[in-house]
């Protein structure tokens, strides 16, 4: 079954607390922060902590990422062995900008995963594009490897590269998000949206992850464990969608008993896309924990 990413949570890697308690919200994914949330005289302790948690706390069933400082800094080949050696799942890469960006990375997690002895192949990639080169060049970066599960926009960045800001209605974002989508669509991958970063304005995130939902991306990262339920709520199937569902493959399975590939139900035709959207409503349903057994 495909992995839910609903909420990706940014935890920064220079605090224990955050770190060692970071799986008690049910975040889909947790993603430790080696760069932006980490000031330059705490990058090796950062590293450090992260690498120890990696190891030793039990995080349940969430996905651990962690998001190293780019490559060419000071600190990223050190980041890509620490978290490589320590089993991390999916490494983020800041700052996409070409496809130059993601195969470095993958040249030295292929080096660490030899020097460690891990299978090569193990250690995933996600790309964050935050500026106009990125976008521009998220078609060819989306495709650049196959380690990359998903490609994300990392807005706050991007603003600043377009000298805006961001407002309310997420307009200055729609091109490069709708960039990011078709990309990553185009690939197979996965899309993310970026953070919200008004903590306290609950109705304003929940404004932008509906916007996100419609447009059509898997999840967003959050800041906050306060922003988990939030984002859940929104990917979360209504009893509605839920129903229907059910109804559209109980009808199509019923029709392909009669050797047909399309039927009616309740005068609107149901086909293959159809079916497709009804299983992805069925498959969030069950990560929504909505199901009985029976529906399984
Ligand atoms: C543009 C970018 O690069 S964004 C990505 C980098 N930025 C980050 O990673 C920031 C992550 N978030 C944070 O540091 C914090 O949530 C802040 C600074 C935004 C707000 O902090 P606070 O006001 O202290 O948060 P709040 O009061 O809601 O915290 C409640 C609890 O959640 C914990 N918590 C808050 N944020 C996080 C987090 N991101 N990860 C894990 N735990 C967290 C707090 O430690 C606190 O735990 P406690 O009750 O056991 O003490
Ligand atoms: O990737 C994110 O959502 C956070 C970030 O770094 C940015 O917005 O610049
Ligand atoms: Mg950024």
């Amino acid at each position: 079954m495909e992995r839910l990413r609903r909420t990706m949570m940014f935890v920064p890697g220079n605090n224990p607390s955050m770190v060692k308690d970071a799986g008690i919200y049910g975040a889909d994914s947790i993603m430790f922060d080696l760069e932006d949330s980490v000031s330059m005289t705490e990058k090796d302790a950062a590293r450090m902590l992260v690498f120890q948690a990696l190891q030793t706390v039990d995080y349940g069933k969430a996905e651990l990422v962690v998001r190293i400082n780019e490559l060419h800094s000071d600190f990223g080949k050190a980041d890509i062995y620490a978290v490589v050696k320590a089993g991390v799942n999916v490494i983020r890469l800041p700052k996409t900008e070409t496809v130059e960006d993601v195969t470095e990375v993958e040249e030295v997690i292929e080096a660490a995963e030899k020097f460690f002895n891990i299978p090569i192949g193990k250690t995933k990639m996600m790309a964050a594009i935050e500026g106009a080169s990125g976008v521009l060049n998220a078609p060819d970066i989306a495709k650049a490897s196959q380690r990359l599960i998903g490609i994300a926009i990392g807005a706050e960045d991007y603003v600043t590269n377009m000298k805006t800001h961001r407002y309310p209605d997420g307009q200055e974002l729609f091109f490069a998000r709708s960039m990011i989508l078709h990309a990553a669509r185009a690939a197979g991958i996965a899309a993310f949206d970026t953070v919200y970063s008004d903590v306290e304005n609950e109705a304003g995130l929940r404004a932008e992850v509906e916007l996100i939902h419609q447009l059509g991306f898997d999840g967003k990262s959050v800041i906050n464990p306060r922003q988990i339920p939030v984002v859940n709520s929104v990917y979360q199937p209504s009893e509605k969608e839920i129903e229907n569902a059910k109804a559209v493959i109980r009808a199509i399975e019923e029709a392909k008993t009669k050797g047909s590939g399309v039927i009616a139900l309740n005068g609107k035709m149901i086909d293959k896309p159809v079916v497709e959207r009804a299983e992805r409503v069925m498959m969030l349903a069950k990560a929504s924990g909505l199901l009985d057994e029976e529906d399984m």
